[in-house]
């Protein structure tokens, strides 16, 4: 996940390739609370893993559902042992549910119905998020429900229900606002209809239907066969009991897939290089934004489907603007909005007003995020119409306010194919954890762009100036790659040294060949990887040292070094630290700076390093051996170590780290092309 304040996403020229996409978020916290509730333990795969999921986990354990392993792992089911309808009798407790709609909703509802002592809760936006219809329909039945801050909104206080009124008389619910309200009930009240049918009725128009359909399918799995009478009534036959079906696969998440059959449409001519393979969902989807598809396909873009695949491709090109209801599919609606930006005309997205109580104001935010790209737009009370910028020229390059809505993040990542080639800023990347935290992982994996688009920022400088704790945090603050070129050698030498090779010419270009190879990832705590191989301090061994003068003295090994440092640029962006990096390695690069510090200075701080690690030092023999290291260094015959003429130079001599940091992003930042006129 990209946890920094901003992520720059360099403009973008094409995608292809595979990707396979996290569970569904609706699937997985209906799945888990039915589970909880159900006789019996339920075995999981595939399930989520982000934040809707784990506030809905936590709150499941707070009311004494055995869950193992404690939170989702990577590969591995989870396994939820129910409740069999009945809460513990300690159960009682305040559960924070984040921004979660799908666990706010139904949880408050299946407590209500189980009684207790319960403070439902969450972040800010959630107390902007309407649960009054949930909350009148659960009142008709008996259920103890208050508002502790505004009325028909959370938080919540649940306390014991009395049923005793309870009679034939259907519930009646309002869909008008969010279908949760409907799918919390009909996953609540099976618990109450041990005895006698109960009718739930929709009082006016339904919106997100589909939603309703998912609820359905699964109440089916954990043996509740809801009549559905034309989604206007719902009965739960009389004896419905929760029963686990042993074991449950989750669907890969459709609205979160929206994103990359957006990304297949729009990316170059479709060509076998040129095409996105989404893995976990088909079109036999029980989630109904699966019918994104239908919207893609009516803008031009081409796609083919099987069991739990798509593949999609660019079919016309500019897409074709639409005009189209989207209340079956709200949350991938966001990504037409988008895509629109690619069209031949206006786009009209109708019959979204949910759109305004969700994780934002969506209408207003995809409203002023578009116009700030150039388009023109108009927004309504229940639709949004946006015509793309006249032009190549009208494109803006913008940093996009997130609003906390992973939606809004992720669907702008998609400007970034805009044909002026202008990178798009998204502030706040992490706010995707939502639904899907390493999105812009899968999407940098997919995506291609132009060599000299992604940026590079070198730190050079001679030995000891803090060079490799300013790169890692420089990187660490862009979320870009990191090189520590000056370790590649010693990677080389070890891994040479392990493989049996000799280290001589004998075998120099099978070292070549391996060095090119050679899974190495450097981290923001500077530490080195080799595969999953923490080699850090393998690496500083005096016999490391050797071996890395010598896999040095090879020109093979010396080439294919250069190759692998070039590799390291990839999106979104690259932070090199060494000695020749802005003067041999990346002479094109938009920012190189010298860092140095006087010698005696940088052998104090040596001095210091050595100290805090129990090592004894002699400052006159650290500041001697520098003075030599560094003639060397600048009198070597190849890439000597010199300022690149167009670099900035920086003596931290006087500076914290803190202030080299803030220097060279304000360099950095001074730099870009976002928000200017
Ligand atoms: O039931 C669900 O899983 C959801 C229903 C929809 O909400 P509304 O019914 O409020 O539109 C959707 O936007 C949300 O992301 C998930
Ligand atoms: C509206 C959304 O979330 P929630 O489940 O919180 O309603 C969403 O994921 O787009």
């Amino acid at each position: 996940m990209f946890n920094t304040e901003f992520l720059d996403i360099p403009a973008l020229d094409s995608a292809n390739g595979t990707v396979s996409l996290p569970g569904s978020k609706s699937i997985s916290n209906r799945v888990l609370l039915l589970a909880a509730l159900s006789q019996g333990t339920t075995t999981i795969h595939d399930l989520l893993d982000s934040d809707d999921t784990r506030v809905m986990l936590a709150g499941l354990q707070q009311l004494g559902c055995r869950i193992t392993p404690s939170n989702v792992a990577p590969g591995q089911p989870l396994q939820i042992t129910g409740i069999d309808g009945f809460l513990p009798n300690n159960a009682r407790g305040q559960l924070f549910l984040g921004n979660a709609g799908t666990a706010m909703r139904p949880l408050t509802a299946a407590l209500a119905v189980l009684g207790g002592d319960f403070e439902m809760t969450g972040v800010p936006r959630m107390y902007e998020r309407p649960i009054g219809d949930l909350v009148d329909a659960l009142r008709q039945l008996g259920c103890a429900i208050d508002y502790l801050k505004d009325e028909g909104f959370p938080p919540l206080k649940i306390g014991q229900p009395d049923f005793s009124q309870l009679g034939d008389a259907p519930i009646q619910v309002r869909g008008d606002v969010s279908s949760q309200f409907l799918t919390s009930l009909l996953m609540a009240l099976p618990l109450l209809a041990t005895d006698r049918d109960i009718t739930i009725e929709v009082v006016g128009e339904l919106i997100s239907k589909p939603y309703i359909h998912i609820t359905l399918e699964l109440l089916a799995r954990f043996g509740i066969a809801v009549k559905n009478d034309n989604w206007q009534r719902f009965v739960i036959p009389a004896g419905s009991r929760y029963q686990s079906p042993g074991s449950i696969h989750v669907e890969a998440d459709a609205s979160s897939a929206s994103y990359f059959i957006a990304l297949g449409a729009i990316t170059a001519d479709a060509t076998e290089q040129n095409s996105i393979k989404i893995l976990g969902v088909g079109k036999d989807s029980i989630q109904g934004d699966i019918r994104f598809i239908e919207a893609a396909q009516a803008m031009g873009a081409q796609v083919e489907s099987g069991p739990n695949w798509l593949q999609v491709s660019r079919g016309v090109w500019p897409l074709k603007a639409i005009d189209l209801d989207c209340n079956h599919i709200p949350d991938a609606a966001m990504t037409l909005g988008v895509m629109a930006l690619y069209a031949n005309g206006t786009t009209t997205l109708r019959n979204i007003a949910s759109w305004r109580v969700k994780e934002t104001d969506r209408i207003a935010a995809m409203a002023i995020e578009l116009r700030k790209l150039g388009a023109t737009v108009e927004e309504g009370a229940d639709y949004i119409r946006i015509t793309p910028p006249a032009s190549k020229q009208a494109w803006k390059a913008a940093s996009i306010h997130t609003y906390d809505d992973h939606r809004v993040a992720m669907c702008f990542s998609l400007a970034a194919f805009n044909p002026a080639k202008l990178p798009v800023r998204i502030e706040d990347p992490k706010c995707v954890a939502k639904t899907f935290p390493d999105y812009f992982e899968a999407l940098f994996s997919l995506c291609e762009t132009e060599r000299e688009r992604i940026p590079v920022i070198c730190i050079d400088g001679p030995t000891a100036s803090g060079k490799g704790t300013i790169a890692a945090e420089v990187a660490k603050a862009l979320g870009y790659q990191l090189l520590d070129s000056g370790a590649l050698y010693r990677i080389t030498g070890l891994a040479a040294s392990r493989a049996g090779l000799a280290l001589d010419e004998s075998s120099e270009e099978t070292i070549a060949e391996m060095a090119l190879e050679m899974p190495v990832r450097f981290d923001a705590q500077q530490r080195v990887w080799l595969g999953d191989e923490d080699i850090s301090l393998a690496i500083r061994s005096e016999e490391a040292g050797m071996n890395a003068s010598r896999v040095s003295a090879l020109p093979a090994v010396r080439s294919a070094l250069v190759d692998l440092q070039l590799a390291f640029q990839h999106l979104p962006g690259l932070v090199a630290d060494g000695r020749d990096m802005g003067t041999v390695i990346f002479p094109h690069a938009p920012l190189k700076v010298y860092l140095w510090a006087s010698a005696q200075c940088r052998a104090e701080r040596r001095y210091k390093q050595l100290i805090s690690k129990g090592i004894s030092a002699n400052i006159s023999t650290l500041l001697a051996d520098l003075e030599a290291r560094d003639a060397r260094d600048m009198n070597r015959a190849t890439a000597p170590l010199k300022p690149a003429e167009d670099s900035l130079q920086l003596d931290s001599s006087q500076m914290t780290i803190e202030e080299v940091v803030a220097q060279v992003l304000s360099w950095w930042q001074e730099r870009q092309l976002f928000g200017r006129a």
